[in-house]
């Protein structure tokens, strides 16, 4: 048997990063997550005009030196106002934020140091010479690296992209995973099932995982318990995805469909890790798409996906492969299922940090899955886990949700309205 980390660098030795793409800005919602490959600079320079950083009044400190002072207003800037316009010394402008500042102007008081006129105005504090003022260039300048390579691109990147007039980036563009469920005891959810039949919740589950972890998923499929249809689908599918994923099939039943499909075949390894669960894997390629063969069970396929499938996806996507972990101490103590193996152990976090096991450690309990809120790593050797003992834990981050989500325009109100 496999060791897991064994596995892992099997499979990530066996994918590359994927060829990079030029992605306009303009579709900044389809960018987060990507990772740049080159570095990004600016065209534009920001900010573009001198403008004001305080609602108040444009002036020369010079003529406000011996506050309180009385100066005539000019009028009003408001911010977007396209005038080039000037200041005659001994007056002011009225300003808004971001307003660009009249041509004689050096300095913004704002307007709570004012009695607020709209004709004549009282100023009644002194300001030194650029208070106030916001500088062409003195935030970006144009040239200058604004994304380092190798940048995941996420909502704090999107304002610069905008505005200093960068046209796209080159990223490695969002690895497309097809899903397929094996099994003739699968029904589609929804469905009567009559007895022996139970719903295919892999196929949706698996989507699920790879949507939340930043993957596009482009089919989500079934094929029965036959060989050449597996193949047939297998290999229509590598021309559309840059991955497939399977679940079931893989273990040493009669009617395994992967098996059945490519035991014969140099195409497709079938290997046993000591993990529990997910102890029987498969992977491969089909015309240079990799395959991997999670099994059926579901939280075989859950963990699976997480410990196998999401490094080498990450791989493919240039993002940094592991996962993130933290290290947790064990509130409550357990005996792991299958000592010798790896237990990849669904765990609950108490409020003061620690954890404990959540529901049984059986690859068939969805609602102990359901009820978990993080994978804990139970090193192999270890045939009881003690309270105090300290586990690697990845912990499930639902607040982080999909990234594939295109940023819409409301601005517009409902389609069709
Ligand atoms: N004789 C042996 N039997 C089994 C072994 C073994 O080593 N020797 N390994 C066991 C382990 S461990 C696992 S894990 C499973 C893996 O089996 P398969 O990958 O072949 O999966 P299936 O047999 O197709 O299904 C297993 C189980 O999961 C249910 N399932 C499958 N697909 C789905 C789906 N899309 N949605 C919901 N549920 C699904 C299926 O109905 C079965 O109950 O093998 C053990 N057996
Ligand atoms: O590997 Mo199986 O997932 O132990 O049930």
């Amino acid at each position: 048997m496999l060791t897991v980390p064994a596995y892992q660098e099997r499979l990530l030795e066996a994918v590359a990063p994927l060829t990079p793409v030029a992605v306009s800005v303009l579709d900044a919602g389809q960018l987060l997550g990507l990772v740049t490959t080159d570095e990004v600079r600016a065209v534009a320079m920001l900010p573009g005009f001198t403008n004001s950083a305080m609602d108040g009044y444009a002036v020369r400190a010079a003529d406000v030196s011996d506050a309180p002072v009385t100066l005539p207003v000019s009028g009003d800037i408001a911010a977007g106002d396209t005038r080039r316009l000037r200041l005659e010394p001994g007056t002011c402008w009225r300003i808004m934020t971001g307003a660009p500042l009249p041509d004689g102007a050096d300095s913004v008081v704002q307007v709570e140091l004012t009695d607020g006129g709209t004709t004549d105005v009282r100023i009644d504090a002194r300001v030194e010479s650029g208070a106030s003022v916001r500088y062409p260039g003195e935030d970006v300048q144009p040239g200058q690296v604004v994304l380092a390579a190798g940048t995941q691109l996420a909502a704090q990147h999107v304002p610069v992209l905008l505005s200093a007039g960068v046209q796209s980036v080159r990223v490695r563009p969002r690895p497309r995973v097809a899903v397929v469920s094996t099994g003739d005891e699968l029904r589609p959810a929804g469905s009567e099932l009559e007895h022996g039949q139970v719903t295919d919740s892999n196929g949706p589950m698996l989507a699920a995982l790879a949507v939340q972890a930043g993957f596009d998923v482009v089919a989500v499929q079934h094929v029965g318990d036959s060989g050449p249809s597996t193949r047939a689908m297998l290999h229509g599918l590598a021309d559309a995805a840059d991955a497939i994923i399977t679940s079931g099939g893989v273990s040493a039943g009669a009617f395994e469909p992967l098996r059945l499909a490519f035991e014969d075949d140099q195409s497709l390894e079938f290997v046993k890790v000591a993990m529990q669960p997910g102890k029987p894997q498969a992977f491969g390629s089909l015309g240079g798409t990799p395959v991997f063969g999670l099994p059926g069970n579901p939280v075989s396929s859950f963990v699976s996906f997480l410990v196998f499938v999401a490094p080498a996806l990450r791989k493919m996507a240039g993002r940094p492969v592991d996962a993130r972990t933290v290290r947790c101490e064990v509130a409550r103590g357990w005996q792991p299922a299958a000592p010798g193996r790896t237990q990849v152990a669904r765990i609950r976090m108490r409020p003061d940090g620690r954890i404990e096991q959540a529901g049984g450690p059986g690859s068939h309990l969805m609602g102990g899955l359901a009820t978990a809120e993080g994978l804990a790593f139970v090193p192999a050797d270890l045939r009881v886990v003690r309270e105090g003992e300290v586990l690697e834990v990845i912990e499930f981050h639902p607040d982080e949700g999909p990234r594939s989500q295109a940023l819409v325009d409301t601005s517009r109100g409902p389609r069709n309205a």
